[in-house]
């Protein structure tokens, strides 16, 4: 990480025997400095507050350019690879961020809880992430509301764990939890004691709501900070990890793109120890509750999702447009009509972009702007010539096949 050193650091760097005084007058500097952000927010440790150090603002920087990169590539990408791509990154973050937590969910069981959200129509199989998958779709609404109130974080975790949660990890007080929590490590350390009793939960998630919504902070810097102290709170027995995740993606939807907000749990999961020494190290008496570390290690998980975006899309780009200029020569080869090329066009962005390389005849119809009867007619057309197959009946799913992916020069799948 950074050269700016976390009070600890300096504690064990100064071999005077002042170095208690030292490390508590330079706290307070650091709290008192004006470019500071202080929260008001008590923990054991002190107050809550962010410093910006120069390497903050560097980072800070890095992010914003980055970010810039992220809609560039993501404003020039066709309508439909856009709309598959966001879909796999929504499956990829509730599949990641459930995985950290142990739980388990394939990509096939958010997809489907993903279309059981968009039809509202629940059916039996798909209700376990249902709940889950329709808040990150919300996420990609731009008119999505933060919650005002104790109430609505504890309605937002209600569909976070909904169907997956043990009924023994169930709130059981008026919102949150009555009795004790502690966050564990993998060897059952006691990492850290959530607050308690419930009274003071609720007092300071209201402090976490007036915090997100400050206007004297910048909302990257809030949204990180709240992530923080909603851990630090550990509202509930189970489901917190979850929960906080989605709501930092939430409260960072506001500066930053859905599809970097949507790839953080991806980087998070892959960079766990990174994540967890965060909390850590903002915990420890001696930092006095400066969250500066972990705000710039949140940016730091922010910037390595965006790099691995950007590679992403790059690479899938330049694969759609080889894939387009192969499209003539297979065109004629096969005597192809216009409509026929439409649809295998409006497919090889499925296969790239998609999380599952296939095409649904209602998704295919929809973005051609035809009925589902005509958008058979011309399936049946490349499905007669060989160019792409039914991989499902119910509903009726096509992909690509090998012989279009190889005459294409795309990936398998
Ligand atoms: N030292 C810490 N202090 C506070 N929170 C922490 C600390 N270390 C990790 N966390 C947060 O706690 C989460 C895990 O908490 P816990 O093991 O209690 O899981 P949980 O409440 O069961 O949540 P879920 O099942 O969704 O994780 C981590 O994902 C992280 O967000």
């Amino acid at each position: 990480m950074s050269d700016y050193p976390t009070l600890e650091k300096l504690f064990y760097s100064d071999s005077s025997s002042e170095r208690v005084e030292h490390v508590k007058a330079e706290a307070e500097r650091r709290l008192n400095n004006p470019a500071s952000f202080r929260t008001g927010i008590e923990l054991s440790s002190g107050e809550l507050f962010l410093a910006t150090p120069r390497e903050l603002s560097l980072l800070n920087e890095k992010m914003l350019r980055a970010e810039r990169k992220v809609s560039q590539l993501w404003r020039d990408l066709p309508g439909i690879a856009r709309w598959a791509y966001l879909r796999s990154l929504i499956m990829d973050e509730i599949m990641f961020t459930n995985e950290m937590e142990g739980v388990h969910s394939s990509r096939r069981q958010i997809e489907e809880a993903l279309e059981s959200a968009e039809a509202k129509r629940p059916t039996k199989e798909a209700k376990r992430f249902r709940e889950f998958a329709s808040l990150y779709l919300e996420l990609t609404d731009s008119n999505h509301v933060y919650p005002q109130t104790p109430a609505d974080i504890r309605a937002i975790y209600d569909k976070v764990v909904a169907d997956a949660i043990d009924d023994r990890d169930l709130p059981d007080g008026k919102l949150f939890r009555a009795g004790l929590v502690d966050v564990k490590s993998a060897s059952q350390k006691t990492l850290h004691t959530g607050v308690g009793p419930e009274s003071k939960i609720v007092e300071m998630i209201d402090r976490m709501i007036e915090l997100v919504a400050s206007p004297d902070i910048p909302q990257t810097y809030s949204a990180i900070l709240s992530h923080f102290l909603f851990e630090y709170i550990h509202p509930f027995y189970d489901g917190n990890g979850r929960t906080g995740r989605y709501l930092l993606a939430l409260y960072l939807s506001e500066p930053l793109s859905e599809t970097t907000v949507l790839s953080l749990s991806r980087v998070i999961a892959e960079n766990k120890s990174k994540y967890y020494k965060a909390f850590d190290v903002t915990e420890r008496p001696m930092n006095h509750a400066e969250a500066t570390f972990f705000v710039m290690q949140i940016i730091e998980l922010i910037r390595l999702a965006q790099d691995s975006l950007i590679e992403s899309i790059e690479l899938k780009r330049m694969q759609l447009d080889a894939a387009c200029a192969c499209m003539g020569r297979l065109a004629s080869e096969c005597e192809l009509t216009d409509m026929a090329v439409n649809v295998l066009f409006v497919m090889a962005q499925f296969h790239l972009f998609g999380a599952f390389s296939e095409a649904s005849l209602k998704d295919i119809a929809g973005n051609l702007e035809v009925s589902t009867q005509t958008a058979r007619r011309y399936l049946q057309e490349l499905e007669g010539k060989g160019l792409i197959a039914t991989v499902s009946r119910k509903p009726l799913k096509f992909v690509l096949s090998d012989k279009t992916v190889e005459a294409l020069e795309m990936p398998a799948a």
